[in-house]
């Protein structure tokens, strides 16, 4: 999307409606986020997936609403010209449509400029609240990972004309409630693009094929960072290596002595030097006297 001013809900209804595809990547730090604004992403997912890739946890089930608000407010700090979409984490939502309104609130407070929650027609409620209070909202349908533990596993999903149909479902009833876009993740292709043909919003997807609106990868998926990426992941760039080499090379010149090099240093003013050996001399000489 050209232009320069800041990306807005209507922008992303707009391009659905002029045939652009969106673009969509995460970004958890202020660098990281100055770096895809720069290059041109129409949104920045703060995403859960934080837990996983930044944070070491086994799943995105131990992400806090504190670290998601410090994270957001992180990527708020890049002034980036995208979208900021600030992830609900688990049981941030779930158990009560107030707390889930409020804490999508902290979420923009941060810095964000919408929410996503993981979830469609369960979730219509928590969608219509977060509207009432004028908070963009993006659902999640799909292989929804924080809910990993019931579907048994990160699997392709609507592999079946049943399991197919309940994504749709999904997928219309958020729209109709609200949500200015949907994530669909790891769905079978044919589903997506059933999805990205019968609703008004646009589609953003994550392994379910091209024919969606847009698409989102974990940001250190596509600089090669993960170790064991998921299977629709592609890596633009080995930055591990990339990194390892740099490190070694710097650990090298320490213990070759190479680093610091001469320009990398700096002394003293002219004579200042021999004026601290005296100083350092007659504080020796006053300690002997006590001692003495
Ligand atoms: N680095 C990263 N990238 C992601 O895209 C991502 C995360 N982390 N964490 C949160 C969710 C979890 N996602 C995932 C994670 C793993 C698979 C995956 O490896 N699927 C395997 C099967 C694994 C299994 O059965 O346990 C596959 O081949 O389908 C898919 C999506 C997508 N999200
Ligand atoms: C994988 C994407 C869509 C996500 O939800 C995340 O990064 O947390």
């Amino acid at each position: 999307m050209a232009g320069r001013e800041k990306i807005t809900v209507r922008h992303i209804l707009k391009a659905k409606q002029r045939g652009e595809k969106l673009v969509m990547v995460t970004a958890y730090d202020t660098p990281t986020a100055r770096l895809v604004d720069e290059a041109g992403v129409d949104m920045i997912l703060v995403g859960d997936s934080l837990g996983m890739v930044v944070l070491g946890l086994p799943s995105t089930l131990q992400v806090t609403m504190e670290d998601m608000v410090r994270h957001t407010a992180a990527v708020a700090r890049a002034q980036p010209r995208a979208m900021i979409v600030g992830d609900m984490p688990f049981m941030s939502y779930e158990a009560s449509v107030s707390e889930a309104v409020r804490n999508a609130g902290r979420l923009l407070a941060a810095g964000a400029d919408a929410v996503k929650i993981e979830g469609g027609s369960l979730y219509t409620d928590v969608i219509k609240a977060m509207r009432r209070a004028g908070i963009p909202v993006m659902a999640h349908v799909g292989l929804t990972p924080q809910k990993h533990k019931l579907l048994g596993g990160y699997r392709l999903v609507g592999k079946t004309a049943e399991e197919a149909l309940e994504i749709i479902r999904d997928a219309e009833e958020a729209a109709e409630a609200g949500a200015f876009a949907i994530v669909v993740e790891f769905t079978a292709w044919e589903v997506a693009r059933e999805i990205t043909r019968r609703i008004q919003v646009p589609t953003i997807c994550i392994g379910s094929g091209p024919y969606c609106d847009g698409q989102v990868l974990v940001i250190h998926d596509l600089l090669g960072l993960t170790p064991t990426p998921p299977p629709f992941a592609k890596r633009y760039v080995d930055l591990a290596s990339i990194i390892r080499g740099a490190v070694e090379a710097y650990a090298r010149e320490v213990r070759s002595s190479q680093f610091p090099a001469q320009d990398m240093y700096w002394g003293m003013k002219n004579g200042e030097y021999q004026r601290l050996q005296k100083l350092l001399e007659r504080e020796n000489q006053e300690e002997h006297e006590n001692q003495g």
